[in-house]
């Protein structure tokens, strides 16, 4: 799997534009309107088809004219206009009916990226109801493939929208990625398969993401005695698009739908014979995500067995110096040091020898032999499986090119580090030993494309994570933050400058380790 992922960057309020056909047992518009709603947010809607369903029939569906579509679309254009106007950031697009009606939408959403900042748009690419009734015409089957999907970000077909616009097999995992690069060969920037895994003994509800750049697997709990909940999909895209408009990348976008789907889908409640989704009170800062909601993120096939890596020995791994020789691990553990990481960084000018390598974490392992330290090793992970270290620290891109087994075998403690929801989700299918949280703060120790997290964001990935893994916060961190940061509950905080920079590194460190124990 890429490690290129885009990076989220939180903005100022911004509104969502939901086109799609009403249906009043609570699917289409309904369903995506009340998603905006408990997410605070403000949605613009176009009509494009008005049906008569429940659950079993489509009784009877009208298509609107394209006169109609484009009046409601000039309808937004004129509001976005407006001084006060929240800007227009995403655009989700469920139920067309029709080659007129999709033509309509095509020309709307061009004026409407001619007018602003491009929106993103996601696109449900609805063809049947599940009672079987056609929602789209075959002509604008044809008119969706060949107009409206390349001008989306993401397109959410279901197995059977996959098979429908491929024409492809879509019946087991290596036909389903199949059909899904398919789509990518008619121009379409990126697909999620909704339910692409997904058996009635099965335990999981996985989906699968492919894009030029980037392909996984996002795995989920699915509640079995929750079946056939209403609307579901379209909940998914539209969360999604209401997460591009707050500035979430899309990987994030989709972790954050997936999550929302499955609070939806635990809470569902019985109404008139189906299954309705209830979102409950959502606090947008944090979308009230529940980790028994919160999915897996892997490059590999669900059905791959997942690791089973040793727990450290506490949640709370305090002050924890990251450090760049054997000298200064000696140091830190003489001034009371539990936790410490080895990180030997090769100078591209002069790089270490693997001889090199080998001495320096050999000798770090033996300066702590015998003395309590959970000494982790930054990247080399066969030299500390080699000489017995304690455990092992990997970035996301590290974690992927590492042999997982390997280090699972070896009984070394797994350490990772994470920025964003899509990266929590790639660390936990690992089920690492603890996860790093960062950049909490500006660091001058490494150039990052993340925007500092702040401590209101360590709160919440204690919310979400406290109790599942140790938690480590990294980034800028020095006394005056470690303070700031004890509330939130995180059991460790990382530091190279705070120690290594500091003009007296014994009364730093002693002075660390005091507020925090304290
Ligand atoms: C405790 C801790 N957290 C995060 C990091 C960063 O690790 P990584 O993403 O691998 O980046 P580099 O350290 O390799 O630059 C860390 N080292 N320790
Ligand atoms: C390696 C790393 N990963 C995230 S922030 C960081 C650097 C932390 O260094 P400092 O404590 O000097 O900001």
């Amino acid at each position: 799997m890429s490690t290129s992922l885009s990076v989220s960057k939180p903005q100022a309020a911004a509104s969502v534009l939901l086109i799609g056909g009403t249906d009043p047992s609570g699917a289409g518009l309904q369903a995506d309107w009340r998603v905006v709603h408990a997410l605070g947010m403000h949605a613009y809607t176009v009509v494009t088809a008005v049906t008569a369903q429940n659950t079993t029939s489509v009784s009877d569906m009208g298509v609107l004219g394209a006169t109609k579509i484009s009046a409601q679309f000039q309808s937004v254009q004129q509001a976005l206009l407006r001084e006060d106007a929240l800007p227009l950031a995403a655009i989700k697009i469920g139920m067309l009916g029709d080659e007129f009606a999709i033509a309509a939408v095509c020309e709307g959403i061009a004026a409407l990226q001619a007018q602003g900042q491009p929106p993103r748009v996601i696109v449900d690419p609805l063809i049947m109801a599940s009672s079987g009734a056609r929602l789209l015409t075959q002509q604008g089957e044809n008119m969706l493939l060949e107009r409206l999907l390349p001008l989306a970000d993401v397109v959410t077909p279901n197995l059977n929208e996959l098979a429908q616009l491929t024409g492809m097999p879509v019946t087991d995992i290596e036909e389903i990625e199949a059909a899904t690069k398919q789509l990518l060969s008619i121009g379409v920037r990126s697909v999620l398969l909704k339910g692409g895994h997904y058996s009635a003994d099965s335990e999981e509800s996985s989906d699968y993401f492919y894009s030029q750049e980037l392909h996984f697997w996002l795995i989920g709990k699915r509640w079995p005695d929750k079946a056939n909940v209403l609307g579901t999909g379209c909940l998914l895209a539209t969360a999604m698009a209401c997460a591009t408009a707050q500035g979430y990348a899309i990987t994030d976008a989709i972790v954050l739908a997936k999550t929302l789907v499955s609070r939806g889908i635990r809470n569902a409640v019985l109404a008139n014979g189906a299954y309705q989704a209830r979102l409950g009170d959502i606090d947008p800062n944090d979308w009230s995500v529940d980790y028994q909601d919160f999915p897996l993120m892997t490059p590999q096939s669900p059905e791959t067995p997942r690791l089973q890596l040793p727990a450290c020995d506490s949640q709370r791994l305090g002050i924890y110096p990251v450090v760049d020789s054997v000298e200064w691990v000696e140091k830190l553990i003489h001034c009371g040091i539990k936790t410490i990481q080895l990180r030997l960084k090769t100078d591209v000018e002069n790089p270490p020898t693997w001889d090199e390598l080998d001495q320096q974490i050999a000798a770090a392992v033996k300066v702590c032999a015998g003395r309590n330290i959970r000494l982790f090793i930054n990247d080399h992970w066969q030299l500390a499986i080699k000489h017995g270290a304690y455990g092992i620290h990997l970035g996301q891109e590290d974690l992927y090119d590492a042999d997982h087994q390997a280090i699972a075998a070896s009984g070394c403690h797994l350490g990772v580090s994470t920025h964003s929801y899509t990266e929590v989700a790639r660390a936990r299918w690992v089920n690492p030993s603890y996860i790093a949280l960062g950049p909490i703060y500006a660091t001058t120790s490494k150039d990052m494309p993340w925007v500092p997290q702040g401590p209101a964001a360590v709160e919440r990935w204690v919310k979400l994570l406290d109790g599942h893994y140790p938690l480590v916060a990294i980034g800028g961190i020095d006394r005056e933050r470690a303070k700031a940061l004890k509330p939130t509950g995180v059991g460790s905080v990382a530091m190279i400058t705070a120690i290594t920079k500091a003009e007296d590194y014994q009364a730093a460190t002693l002075e660390l380790i005091k507020i925090w124990e304290e």
